[in-house]
């Protein structure tokens, strides 16, 4: 295994403004440890093993694990929650780190990426909650209180996909982009026919860094 301890972002001052933000969110404990962990397995592992590019490394803290972790805030207490399409584990991995008292499955349909996410979950020790599902999220059997996601898939696909993995009062909870109004406008009559209130909520986790653009999809 790659020797992930050699922080490759450290130059980046970026990287250390953002760090200090991490440090109010996550705490002065074992999350705060935990998640610095994370974000040097990505930009070594995760690097090397070509799920993230090497550009994406100054940017690790803002644009991928303080933007998954904002999410987090929607998420009712000891929820079972399934993270679909979790790739290099976000926003599943963050979230579970500043949530202790959540229960995760990290959905994945390749299996480099579960290997990824196996191992890493393991470096981080949270293996007791967080456990590695390597499955289409299409033909899964499971239930969830909440289905989150991130870069899955267009909003009526994900629907289709994530609906039916809903228990009664679920939701799904997409990390998207400036398109979010735009997607429940396009897909407004799928919405309906699937039994599901949509809005667009901004999660803000500082006022140092942008919000997270989450589309919640409340089962009725
Ligand atoms: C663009 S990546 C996003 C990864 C991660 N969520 C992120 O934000 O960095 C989409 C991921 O979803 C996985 N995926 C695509 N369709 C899927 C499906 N139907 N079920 C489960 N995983 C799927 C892909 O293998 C890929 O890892």
């Amino acid at each position: 295994m790659p020797d992930d301890s050699v922080d490759s972002g450290s130059a980046d001052p970026c990287s250390v403004a953002h760090r200090a933000v991490v440090s109010r969110v996550y705490g002065d404990s074992d999350a705060f440890e935990q998640i610095c962990r994370y974000r040097d397995i990505l930009a070594n592992r995760g690097i090397e093993w070509g799920l993230l590019g090497p550009r994406e490394v100054p940017r690790l803290w803002d644009r991928h694990i303080l933007n998954s972790a904002a999410v987090a805030q929607l998420v009712p207490d000891h929820a079972g929650v399934a993270d679909i399409g979790s790739g290099a584990g976000l926003p599943g991995i963050p979230v579970a780190i500043l949530r202790p008292d959540l229960v995760v499955d990290l959905v994945e349909s390749l299996l480099r990426r579960t290997t990824f996410l196996t191992h890493t979950v393991d470096d981080l020790g949270i293996t007791s909650r967080v456990q590695v599902v390597r499955a289409r999220a299409e033909e899964l059997d499971r239930r969830y209180d909440v289905v989150l996601s991130r870069a899955l898939a267009p909003l009526d696909r994900l629907v289709r996909w994530c609906r039916p993995l809903l228990s009664d009062g679920g939701s799904i909870l997409a990390i998207k982009g400036s398109s979010a109004e735009q997607e429940i406008a396009d897909h407004a009559k799928l919405l309906r026919q699937a039994g599901l209130n949509a809005e667009v909520v901004a999660c803000r986790l500082d006022d140092e860094i942008p919000p997270t653009t989450v589309v919640r999809l409340r089962a009725r």
